[in-house]
């Protein structure tokens, strides 16, 4: 369900609107992040892309102020060259300074989304174990700390600096009234109010209408996901389902539109109000400059440079309203972002981890209980045994006995709630994480597919290896020759991702999910300096040949290694010197696989359950 989740994420952070004092707080730290990114980024480009943006606000102005003295000069017959000059000056860098002004946002932006997005996995890539990846609301924050982290930094710079434009070019409207007439200013000032008011409600309603049709929109990704994606392309044919979701994506954006276009409603209207203001005060202004025009009080380039003030006003406010609000909300939505980056750590690190040996003795768990959250049943229950050195031990259980949870306690993806985990005797919660991974070569149950070369998916298991310590592991987890054989070979990328890119790596090859299996066997077995071999079902996806082998394969390859190997093939593990098995949690039985089938216990059932299936069959 990855697939879908990001479409229940969007207006998430719409709901902290109705917080007013924590979205102050939150704007305020977000707006000193952002700007401690921009610089950091970019100073070089910071600086001239504010000079740019802000010497723009006088362009308005500076035309307004020439066309009055070009207009009085030709009334009074005074010189134009002057103005000429002054009028091509400001026309060349009204021309050139936008330009400049899109190249250094564009590279801005760039430098600074590149820089966030660095940050953030950064802080991702600290956390030691995988609970924080197991919590939904961790990973919607997650998600939404990416989006604002690549978009939001960029958009309130720019914001903030045509606030800064906005007001310059107010002022300069206004200074350029009062030389006319003081009163006039404070007019065309307080004509503003009314616009300034009916945006600020607007904008506001504008984040409430996109915290409700949230769910809708939400919704019509997820049908719009589901009739493209290839998981439920099979279903939708097979039980005719394709008109029906169809439809109901449909229907959640008719409802969607609905809610829009009463917003687009009340905006006509009240722009169309404000329209009649602006008309009203511009008339009013107007006539009383003519008037006064008449009586000689004033110039006609004073009339012209009214006009001008007025119409600029208004249409500044506007701007700057807009750009405000838009600022506001990305730095609500960058709250995601603060909050990932400031996160504390998942699991405790000792301040001086000691560095993981090589497994001498053995692993011990102590009085091990583990729960995945308080609301959860415990997954591991007060187990306590030993893994020897040098030996094999097999974890038997029926599905939910807590076989793959002890797999990922030993890894120390999680730390048990009481109870210790002892490699060596020294407590794994004592160890450097990385230091005791190195130590450890493990396949999960639910491995990676990656889509990347044959070579680079069995790579990762141990970064830095030569193709001939690959090809070795391939040949051990017995999927050498298949993968030699692919059309590129080991280079062949396993994936449909990049078909067709004809970009030099040739066309990509899917592999059956047995062949994969072997793949990530093979990632396990590069780590020759491992000590311990984890395999959780190893074989559940081969066939009965290829499990054959592979068991004799794994037996060569682990003899004087310690491993811990999991299956519900109980004749792929009977060999193991050990035996452990696992009810609801609790360690029921333990010995070898003589003395636990003459026990006549839970072992002895399933085994003997499973040997009548096989000769049931045969027969
Ligand atoms: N991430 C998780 N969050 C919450 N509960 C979980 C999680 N993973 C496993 N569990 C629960 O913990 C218990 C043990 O699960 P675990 O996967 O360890 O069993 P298992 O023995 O490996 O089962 P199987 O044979 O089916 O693989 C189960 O009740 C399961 O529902």
């Amino acid at each position: 369900m990855d697939l879908y989740r990001s479409c229940f994420l969007f207006p998430v952070w719409v709901r902290h609107m109705d917080d007013p004092i924590r979205d102050q707080r939150v704007s305020i730290r977000g707006l000193a992040t952002v700007f401690g990114l921009a610089v950091r980024a970019g100073p070089q480009l910071l600086v001239p892309y504010g000079l740019a943006v802000v010497s723009q606000a006088a362009i308005p102005v500076t035309v307004a102020w020439l066309t009055k003295l070009a207009l009085d000069r030709v009334a009074g017959g005074g010189s134009l060259t002057g103005v000429i000059v002054g009028f091509a000056v400001t026309a060349l860098v009204a021309a050139v300074l936008p330009a400049c002004e899109r190249f250094l946002k564009n590279e801005l932006e760039r430098r600074i989304a590149l820089l966030a997005q660095d940050r953030l996995f950064e802080v991702v890539e600290r956390f030691v174990g995988i609970k924080r990846f197991e919590d939904p609301h961790f990973l919607d924050r997650l998600s939404l700390a990416h989006q604002s982290g690549g978009m939001t930094p960029g958009l309130v710079v720019s914001g903030v600096l045509a606030v800064a434009r906005g007001l310059v070019t107010v002022t300069g409207f206004i200074g350029a009234l009062m030389a006319v007439s003081r009163w006039l200013a404070v007019a065309v000032l307080a004509a503003a109010i009314p616009a300034l008011l009916a945006e600020w409600q607007l904008s506001r309603k504008r984040a409430a209408l996109m915290w409700r049709i949230g769910p809708l929109e939400r919704r019509e990704i997820f049908y719009r996901l589901l009739l493209t994606s290839v998981e439920a392309a099979k279903e939708i044919r097979l039980f005719g389902t394709g008109s029906y979701f169809r439809h109901r994506m449909s229907a959640e954006r008719r409802s969607a539109d609905a809610e829009r276009r009463g917003m687009d409603v009340r905006e006509l209207a009240v722009q169309v109000a404000l329209g009649f203001i602006s008309a009203a005060v511009t008339v009013a202004c107007l006539g009383w400059t003519l008037l006064a025009a008449g009586q000689g009080r004033v110039t006609v380039g004073d009339v012209a440079l009214l006009a001008g003030a007025v119409a600029g006003v208004q249409a500044t406010v506007v701007l700057l309203i807009n750009e405000l609000m838009m600022a506001h909300q990305q730095l609500l939505a960058f709250s995601h972002y603060l909050a990932v980056t400031r996160s504390v750590p998942d699991l405790v690190v000792a301040a001086q981890p000691l560095k993981a040996g090589p497994l001498r003795t053995g692993i011990e768990f102590r009085g091990v209980w583990f729960r995945y959250s308080p609301d959860h049943p415990w997954a591991l229950k007060d187990l306590s045994f030993t893994i020897p050195a040098g030996m094999s031990v097999a974890l038997i259980g029926r599905n939910g006995a807590g076989k793959s949870t002890l797999v990922k306690l030993l890894c120390r993806l999680y730390d048990p709630d009481r109870g210790t985990i002892l490699w060596d005797g020294i407590d794994v919660r004592d160890l450097d994480p990385a230091s005791l991974r190195r130590r450890i070569g493990t396949v999960f149950q639910d491995y990676m597919q990656y889509d990347l070369t044959a070579a680079e998916n069995i790579g990762i298991g141990d970064l830095g290896s030569d193709r001939q310590a690959i090809e070795r592991a391939a040949a051990r987890a017995g999927v050498h020759e298949r993968l030699a054989s692919l059309p590129s070979g080991y280079d062949t990328p396993l994936t449909r991702i990049f078909f067709g890119l004809s970009d030099g790596d040739g066309d990509g090859v899917v592999l059956s999910g047995g062949q994969w299996q072997r793949l990530a066997l093979a990632r396990a077995l590069l780590r020759d300096q491992a000590d311990l071999l984890v395999l959780d079902e190893p074989s559940s996806g081969l066939d009965a040949v290829a499990e054959v082998e592979i068991h004799t394969a794994l037996r060569t390859h682990r003899s004087g290694l310690t491993s811990l190997l999991i299956s519900h093939r109980l004749s792929a593990v009977r060999d193991a010197d050990l035996l452990i098995v696992l009810e609801e949690g609790e360690v029921v039985e333990r010995g070898d696989h003589s003395s636990l089938l003459a026990a006549k216990g839970v072992y002895a059932r399933l085994f003997t359950l499973q040997a009548n299936g096989y000769q049931d069959s045969s027969s």
